[in-house]
């Protein structure tokens, strides 16, 4: 579900910080507020939290209006200089932090700040390069319509710990604060800066009839997708989202349906038109070295899905929001997509692309795919088209 963002918004302007959740880091979570709005009040209560108090600014800006990054080894997070406005006394109270956060969201050069100083400054390079709260508190500034500068502070529990989920969630209850979720930013990301675009597109004749085959320039997940088009397709044209399989789709492996689904789908295409987004997300999005070790455990007697977590990794790791920004580069808002995981059409939906239809997609059932086939029903929730 999309967050409420007027409502979070309001919430804001009245003085109550957001809790935004890590949910892929143990649910970490942070206090986020404009900087442009910080006053003592809001300050003093972030400093409550007992985590580390820091102005997130994108770093390229940062960099070109003369804060310069700490020396750093090992650590991930990028760190700058701490100042205090030029015109603090000491610039530890809560009033002269929030001064000097006004002061850099207001855009203020270096040359106006004393450093050290006692704000922290961490610098982001944007979400579709590294998912930590310093990014997403940038993008959800500019979610709610304030300048890219947020002030963010760790929460951490009685103990000290900054990983306790029931106490964000009770604590943000007792205040009265909103909560949403790193990924709710990211959704919200993705659906408004479009990173993927057409880079070239050629003629392909194949063996089930003439396509065009497109690549993409992709910001987003930087990995190399393509779609294969049969034009003219419908106004709501038949779309189908392979993930790729080495094994099933070229070398004609039994132990899965992806060679036959993938063959039978671009016969339809070429038939009615329509496209295939072919993603590079082998084995279900674990890649191929893995995907040969969860074979080898396969072989050995557990299951598709047992076999991906005894590797750590989740039943399906795939996303679909590099398919989302694929069809909308191609100027696709409604789609018949033939599936039979409502994941897929799910992604998508939540996304934004309306899923008209899900037309079954039909692969060939064996002796080799049969388990597999029924282990995807019964763990991953496809909806088979016929009975194994
Ligand atoms: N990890 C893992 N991946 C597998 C296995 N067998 C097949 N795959 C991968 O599963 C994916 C199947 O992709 P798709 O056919 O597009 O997706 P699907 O979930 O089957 O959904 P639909 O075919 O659309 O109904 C490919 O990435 C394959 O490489 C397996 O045993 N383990
Ligand atoms: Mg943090
Ligand atoms: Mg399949
Ligand atoms: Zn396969």
């Amino acid at each position: 579900m999309k967050p409420d963002w007027e409502s979070i918004r309001r919430a804001i302007i009245d003085g109550k910080p957001a809790v935004l959740v890590d949910n892929r880091r143990e649910f970490e979570a942070d206090l986020v507020y404009p900087a442009e709005l910080a006053n003592s009040e809001v300050v003093n209560f972030m400093l409550s939290m007992k985590g580390l108090l820091c102005l997130t600014i994108d770093l390229e800006q940062a960099l070109k209006r003369g804060f310069f990054p700490l020396p750093s080894k090992g650590g991930e997070t990028n760190f700058l200089i701490p100042v205090d406005y030029e015109e603090t006394f000491t610039g530890i109270t809560a009033e002269e932090r929030a001064l000097t956060a006004r002061k850099i969201a207001e855009g203020l050069e270096v040359e106006h700040f004393r450093y050290p100083g006692h704000l922290h400054l961490l610098g982001g390079v944007g979400l579709n390069w590294r998912r930590g709260h310093t990014e997403s508190s940038l993008e959800l500034m500019e979610i709610l319509g304030f300048k890219r500068y947020a002030l963010i502070v760790e929460i951490l529990n009685g103990e000290g710990d900054s990983h306790d989920h029931d106490y964000v969630l009770k604590f943000a209850k007792e205040h009265d604060l909103p909560v949403l979720t790193t990924d709710d930013v990211w959704r919200e990301f993705v659906r408004r800066k479009q990173l993927v675009s057409v880079y070239a597109n050629a003629r392909l004749p194949t063996r089930y009839g003439e396509f065009r085959i497109i690549s993409f320039e992709n910001e987003l997940d930087f990995k190399e997708h393509v779609a294969i088009v049969k034009e003219p397709y419908s106004e709501v044209p038949l779309v189908r989202i392979h993930s790729k399989c080495l094994t099933g789709d070229t070398l004609a492996s039994l132990k899965c349906d992806c060679g036959s689904q993938l063959s039978n789908v671009l016969r339809m295409i070429a038939q009615e038109g329509g496209i295939l987004l072919y993603m590079d997300q082998e084995g279900r999005g674990i890649g191929l070295k893995e995907k040969i070790k969860a074979y080898e455990l396969q072989d050995k007697g557990l299951d598709t899905v047992q076999a991906n977590e005894a590797l750590g990794h989740k039943g399906d790791e795939r996303t679909y929001e590099a398919a989302f920004q694929m069809l909308r580069a191609l100027g696709v808002s409604k789609v018949r997509l033939i599936t039979n995981n409502p994941t897929k059409a799910r992604a998508l939906e939540e996304l934004g692309i309306e899923v008209v239809e899900m037309i079954p997609a039909p692969g060939e059932v064996t002796e080799h795919n049969r388990p597999y086939l029924r282990i995807k029903a019964e763990k991953l929730g496809h909806k088979l088209p016929f009975e194994v």
